[in-house]
């Protein structure tokens, strides 16, 4: 069988084509429309994001992780590929502690006994120029309403997230407001859109309409900023249980701001690419 190999996998969900750009250098420099065509999930293999790895450009780490969006976009952060990548990664050295390098820093990734990996998904930032915001507002309270939807708070975790908190987060029709919300001028670099309901100060539900993408499964980053948005605004404590649509994920704002993320992995199949839509005729 010939053609470029991946792997389909996903995290609760969220689901992910995998190249292994230190083995096939012909995913390596895909451009926006490549990447959006592997992505289709028509007439490509189909994902919420694609991710390429590569050689580790730094000495600390043991690969380096891109991300692009099903939009064919490259984005800075994407959770649960993280420990879909650092899951690959464990595999391939026999260890469990391992360090993915993205554009945004290295990730420290461990896997557990349960199958489960908790990555360190680096400090979070919460002012305005980091999320980053077009205006110099409280990211606490961000003066943005949408329907049901106001008073958001902005967090980036190395990529930005607008969280709103509602008595019901299933009841709002994420459809019809997270691509506005997602494009709004208020976010120069736009947002993954989180709507959140608290269950209790330990558990949120969480719904989320991903920039890039649209509405998907579970979103890690945007579990970070969920946990990050409630305990800032004292609705929880720093850790927390986040219930997506796919299942659950533990989140852990430490005092240092780095916020630790656990939740599964999960390989779906692997294939074959086929030549055709790299753009080699
Ligand atoms: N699903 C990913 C988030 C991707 C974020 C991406 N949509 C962006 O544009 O930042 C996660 O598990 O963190």
């Amino acid at each position: 069988m010939n053609g470029i190999p991946f792997v389909k996998m996903h995290g609760l969900g969220n689901d992910f084509v995998v190249f292994d750009g230190r083995r096939d250098p012909a995913v390596l420099d895909l451009d926006d429309a490549t990447a959006a065509r592997i992505a289709d999930r028509k007439t490509g293999v189909g994902c919420d994001q694609l991710i390429v790895i590569e050689p580790a450009r730094d000495d600390l780490a043991d690969a380096f992780m891109r991300i692009r969006n099903n939009d064919g976009g490259e984005v800075q952060a994407c959770g649960n590929a993280t420990r879909c990548v650092a899951n690959i990664v464990m595999g391939e050295l026999g260890r469990k502690d391992v360090i993915i390098e993205t554009v945004v820093g290295l990730l420290d990734a461990n896997g557990l006994a349960d199958g489960r990996v908790t990555v360190d998904m680096g400090q979070v930032k919460l002012d305005w120029r980091d999320i980053p915001l077009s205006d110099a507002v409280d990211t606490n309270h961000i003066p943005l309403s949408l329907g049901p939807l106001s008073d958001a708070v902005g967090v980036n975790v190395g990529n930005p997230h607008g969280v709103f908190f509602v008595d019901d987060a299933e009841s709002i029709d994420i459809e019809k407001f997270g691509p506005v919300l997602e494009h709004h001028e208020m976010f120069p670099e736009r947002a993954n859109i989180e709507v959140c309901s608290i269950i209790d100060e330990n558990k949120i539900r969480m719904r989320v309409w991903e920039r890039g993408v649209g509405v998907t499964r579970a979103c890690g980053t945007g579990a970070c900023a969920a946990g990050v948005a409630a305990a800032r605004r004292g609705l929880t404590g720093r850790k927390v249980e986040v219930i997506l649509d796919g299942g659950p994920l533990t989140i852990e704002w430490l005092p240092d701001d780095h916020v630790l993320m656990t939740g599964p992995v999960a390989t779906s199949f692997s294939g074959f690419l086929h030549a055709s839509l790299l753009g080699n005729h």
